[in-house]
């Protein structure tokens, strides 16, 4: 399977960057995995409502085009649908079985996801309904992806 996890501006925090270099690594013999950074725009505090809408408009656009036009998107939205670990792997295993081998996981920016995005996801799913800063949702993420395919392949994983 080919999962692509598209995230928008640079990755700073060295603490984080360890820990996604780390699941990136167990990752490895499960999947090819790509990482995808797109350019952030500025946003400061006190931006209208038109300015928040153009810069994740401009954020979306970058988005998508490292969208495949055959990938399944899953969308990281905090209105999403919660799966459990359990049936994430489930909900990953099927969609192998269907012959949908790219998956792509889009995560926003500091604003969120633009509309657009949201429209192009086939899915969307939610960690709950705190909201969690997008490059430490990324390491959350990466780290459910590999107990999924843990779970698909019944390794053991911490409970
Ligand atoms: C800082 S949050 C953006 C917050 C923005 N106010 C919103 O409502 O989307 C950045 C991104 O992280 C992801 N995210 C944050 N918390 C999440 C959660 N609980 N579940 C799923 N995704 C989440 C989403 O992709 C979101 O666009």
């Amino acid at each position: 399977m080919n999962i692509t996890i598209v995230t928008v501006g640079k990755l700073k925090e060295k603490y984080l960057k360890m820990g996604i270099e780390e699941y990136e690594k167990r990752l490895r013999p499960y999947a090819k995995i790509q990482l995808a950074e797109v350019p952030d725009e500025k946003a400061p505090e006190q931006l209208s409502d038109a300015e928040m809408e153009m810069v994740k408009k401009k954020e979306g656009e970058r988005i998508l085009s490292k969208i495949p036009a055959d990938a399944h998107v899953i969308a990281l939205a905090i209105e999403g649908k919660q799966r459990s670990s359990e049936e994430l792997a489930a909900n990953l295993e099927s969609l192998m079985t269907y012959g949908k081998s790219k998956v792509v996981f889009v995560i926003g920016g500091s604003l969120g996801l633009h509309a657009d995005v949201l429209k192009r996801a086939d899915e969307k799913l939610s960690f709950s309904k705190m909201t969690f800063p997008h490059q430490l949702m990324k390491l959350v993420l990466m780290e459910q992806v590999y107990r999924a395919f843990r779970i698909m392949k019944n390794e053991p994983y911490h409970k």
